[in-house]
């Protein structure tokens, strides 16, 4: 019976968390929307990743809620906490993106407010700290690895351009709770220092924004708070949780075993490209070629999955790379209707390609984008993930039960964050399935 209920507000960032939680000692299953909703559970339980919840101690709730409406996504946030509730959660994590994407209408203040009026709660903290991805907190200031926020590539976002790095300037527009802060020298003081800072009566009302520099803050900040049912931050707060079992291999779903692997990266972050790079020199490769898309998509399809078959018959142990940005250039940058056709068309080009290439044989798929990757899901119809090995900082392996063409498939799906993993994940990602 799941123990702790978490909603992230992307499918990347779903995986992010319940990587670390994988790490902490839970069993996670990620599921595509709430679970139960449209045959989230299958009711197989052979572990495979559509099992009853009776078998994990955390579900994270993947949603498309970063970006949509403000109504929609406390819609989908409120609906999911229910049907976390009702799968017997006890404790509940809202996650959002370690860089705070958000626009000054939401959707994380809204969200954070609607979630706790349906928790009857009057507080919560605010942790966007992650250490191992160079996101760190302090004085209320969000930095990316040596910027500030603002002076990060993330000032520049198309979506959610970050334009200032202190989280309550950030936060007080979007929500109707006020904004407190605890520093980093009480945090520095430890668990106990915290819990004092947090009992003062002023803060017992509003979204508390905690510094923490360190994987070490994480932890105090973690065992600080471990009475309040409502959590909300990035992926690192949860390395200071504790699972109910013993280790971390425990939690671990096994891999499916499945040979011929795939890449698909619809991402145009920075590191995404240096890994795209990294591997044109080493793997066998294909950029989408949006005019052959535009003028027949289905025949453009088809010559990519036909090259990876090819590949795979050249040679079984190379994955096959289909990509869309190598150089910044690549981006067609057209604001109007070029550009969201352009977006469009890479990811119903790569989601056609996941659905097709599973269909002839494809086991391994390693996705990167968080567009890209809820695109993918969805062309294959996985409705959950059990979360598997580990590859980086927030990117792991999962097992997902795919419903392609009639047929059910398991196979091994891993979901990167354009922003995560180092220069030759594409490469060596693949070593710790074998
Ligand atoms: N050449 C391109 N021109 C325009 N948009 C593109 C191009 N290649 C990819 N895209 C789109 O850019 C978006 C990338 O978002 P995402 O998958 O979340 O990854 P990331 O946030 O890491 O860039 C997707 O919607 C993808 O379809
Ligand atoms: O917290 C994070 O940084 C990630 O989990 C995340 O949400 C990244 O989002 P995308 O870069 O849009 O994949």
């Amino acid at each position: 019976m799941p123990f702790l209920g978490a909603i992230a507000d992307d499918f990347t960032g779903a995986t992010d968390l319940a990587t670390m939680l994988v790490a902490r000692g839970f069993r996670t299953e990620v599921t595509v929307g709430p679970p139960g909703a449209d045959g989230a559970e299958d009711g197989t339980g052979d572990g495979t990743g559509g099992g009853d919840l009776s078998e994990v101690d955390a579900v994270v709730v993947a949603l498309k809620s970063r970006t949509a409406p403000v109504e929609e996504a406390v819609a989908d946030s409120v609906a999911a906490l229910r049907a976390l509730r009702a799968a017997g959660c006890a404790r509940f994590y809202f996650k959002f993106c370690s860089t705070f994407d958000s626009t000054p209408h939401g959707n994380i203040g809204p969200v954070t407010d609607a979630l706790l009026d349906e928790l009857g709660e009057r507080r919560t903290v605010i942790v966007p700290s992650f250490p191992a991805t160079g996101r760190t907190v302090y004085r209320s200031r969000l930095f990316v690895h040596d910027d500030l926020l603002d002076e990060s590539p993330m000032r520049d976002h198309p979506l959610t351009p970050m334009r200032d790095s202190h989280l309550g300037r950030l936060l007080a527009p979007q929500t109707r709770s006020p904004v407190h802060a605890v520093g980093h020298d009480t945090v520095r003081a430890g668990e106990s220092a915290v819990r004092e800072a947090l009992a003062a009566p002023g803060l017992q009302d509003g979204l508390i924004v905690l510094d923490a520099t360190t994987d070490a803050d994480l932890r105090t900040l973690a065992a600080a708070t471990s009475d309040l049912p409502l959590v909300t931050g990035a992926a690192g707060l949860a390395l200071g949780l504790s699972g109910p079992q013993p280790d971390a291999a425990t939690a671990r779903a096994r891999s499916t075993g499945g040979t011929h692997g795939v890449i698909l990266s619809g991402s145009a972050s920075a590191a995404t490209r240096a890994q795209v790079r990294h591997a044109r020199e080493r793997l066998p490769h294909r950029k989408l070629d949006l005019a052959a898309l535009r003028a027949d998509f289905e025949a453009a399809v088809a010559a990519l999955t036909g090259f990876v078959r090819e590949s795979w018959r050249e040679d079984p142990g190379s994955p096959p790379l289909i990509y869309a940005v190598g150089e910044e250039s690549d981006v067609e940058r057209d604001t109007g209707e070029g550009g969201a056709e352009a977006s469009a068309l890479v990811e119903r080009a790569l989601a056609r390609c996941a659905a097709e290439l599973v269909g002839a044989g494809a086991r391994r798929l390693l996705v990167a984008g968080g567009e890209t990757s809820g695109a993918v899901v969805t062309a294959l119809g996985a409705r959950t993930l059990r979360l598997g090995a580990p590859i980086a900082p927030g990117v792991s392996w999962a097992v997902a039960r795919t419903h392609v063409g009639g047929g059910r498939q398991a196979v091994d799906l891993a979901l990167k964050s354009g922003n995560f993993g180092g220069t030759d994940m594409f490469t060596t990602a693949w070593d710790v399935l074998s």
